[in-house]
């Protein structure tokens, strides 16, 4: 079976990882400098020994450092992958759990963990800033940290077709309705040559209006700036934009980009180019084999050393207005899928914000929408 895994040398050490949080606080341990990757900052985890189950390696593991009972605590998969050090290969396996408030209460003070290691809540803003030197293969796991619990969603431009100038009522409506300081998937999704040509333009003209505002742009648009006459300024435009948070790759592009790769199967930095190599990137699957593919493709960029797969948009979870002819996975079948995924997943289709806990419960890291998660 094609698989871009990577092959390592040397045996792979299975590692369950648990990214402990109360609010915007973030529990770090500290390795000490005879351990592997030491005298360095990591999160709570461990070896997952032979006869057992990441979940149960990540419950023994965070009670055996810290003392944290999280049997009854949501355990919310991040992702899985792997990491050469050279000297050993591991495959980690992270888990997101937030702490009560009981349990915050309890533990907050303690200064050492059970192994005697020094224990610090670090600030996410100075966690994801780089503040604290962690192993490298955590590069990945702050940059899965950077996903918000909520993703927009533009209504496309079809929805605006009945007014006299559908591109000025699409922008008017996204600048007044987007939440403050949102991530929004900039989604226009035109379907005339004419409006086609100004969606870059849009997308821009959005971001100038909302500076607030975090995009995720459509992949497709990335690869067209980078391919045009005027490549250098979009590039220096999309490089140098702290608000472009990510590129969008539809679930057709995902596959299309898949069917291509089994007819050239040596990855390299070029088969990815097309891929917003220079943002993470955020990928919508609908199914098992969309998913095998998300999952290669992430695997390809760790690869490679361009930034990850930060989200896996994953649906239809409901039914859904815009949508009205796909069939719903449901929350359970939806689970299972989420499962499979090696980054975390967000679930989009008939969803709205106050849904937040409950799709936490069945594995998503994120909850996406349109109309839900718009104001009014
Ligand atoms: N716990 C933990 N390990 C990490 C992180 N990032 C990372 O690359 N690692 C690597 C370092 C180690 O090679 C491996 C964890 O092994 P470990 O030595 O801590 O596991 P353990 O406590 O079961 O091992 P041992 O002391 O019983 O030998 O995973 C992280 O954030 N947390």
């Amino acid at each position: 079976m094609l698989s871009y895994q990577v092959q390592p040398t040397s045996t792979i050490v299975n590692v369950a990882v648990a990214v402990i949080h109360y609010q915007q606080q973030y529990l770090l341990g500290f390795r000490n400098k005879t351990q592997h990757q030491g005298n360095r900052y990591e999160f709570v985890g461990g070896k997952i020994e032979a006869d057992e189950t990441a979940r149960a390696a990540l419950i023994r593991e965070v009670s055996e450092e810290t003392g944290i009972n999280i049997k009854d605590n949501v355990a919310v998969k991040l992702g899985r992958l792997h990491h050469d050090y050279g000297d050993k290969h591991v495959c980690l396996q992270v888990y997101q759990v937030a702490l009560t408030d009981a349990q915050f209460a309890k533990h907050q003070y303690e200064s050492h963990g059970l192994e005697g290691q020094p224990l610090v809540w670090a600030d996410k803003n100075k966690l994801l800033a780089g503040d604290y030197p962690l192993p490298a293969a955590n590069q990945t796991i702050l940059a899965w940290l950077q996903l918000p619990t909520h993703l927009v969603i533009t209504y496309p431009l079809a929805h605006f077709s009945d007014q006299s100038n559908a591109t000025a009522a699409w922008l008017a409506y996204q600048q007044q309705h987007l939440p403050q300081d949102a991530w929004v998937y900039i989604r226009i999704k035109a379907s005339t040559v004419n409006e086609q040509s100004q969606e870059i333009m849009l997308i821009k003209q959005l971001m100038d209006l909302r500076p607030d505002i975090n995009g995720v742009l459509p992949n497709h648009h990335i690869s067209q700036m980078l391919t045009t006459d005027n490549q250098d300024v979009h590039q220096a435009y999309i490089q140098n934009h702290p608000h472009i948070k990510a590129g969008h790759l539809t679930h057709t592009e995902l596959m299309q980009w898949f069917s291509d790769l089994k007819k050239q199967p040596k990855p390299n930095q070029k088969d990815t180019k097309c891929l917003s190599i220079d943002q993470p990137l955020i990928i919508s699957c609908h199914d098992i084999d969309s998913i095998y593919a998300a999952n290669q493709l992430a695997a390809i960029r760790l690869k490679n050393q361009q930034p990850p797969v930060i989200g896996m948009l994953l649906s239809p979870v409901l039914a859904t207005q815009s949508h009205p002819d796909d069939v719903p996975l449901g929350w359970e079948a939806w689970s299972a899928l989420a499962q499979l995924a090696d980054m975390p997943v967000i679930s989009l289709g008939g969803l709205s914000p106050i849904m937040s806990q409950q799709a936490s419960h069945y594995g998503a890291t994120s909850i996406a929408g349109i109309r839900e998660f718009l104001k009014d």
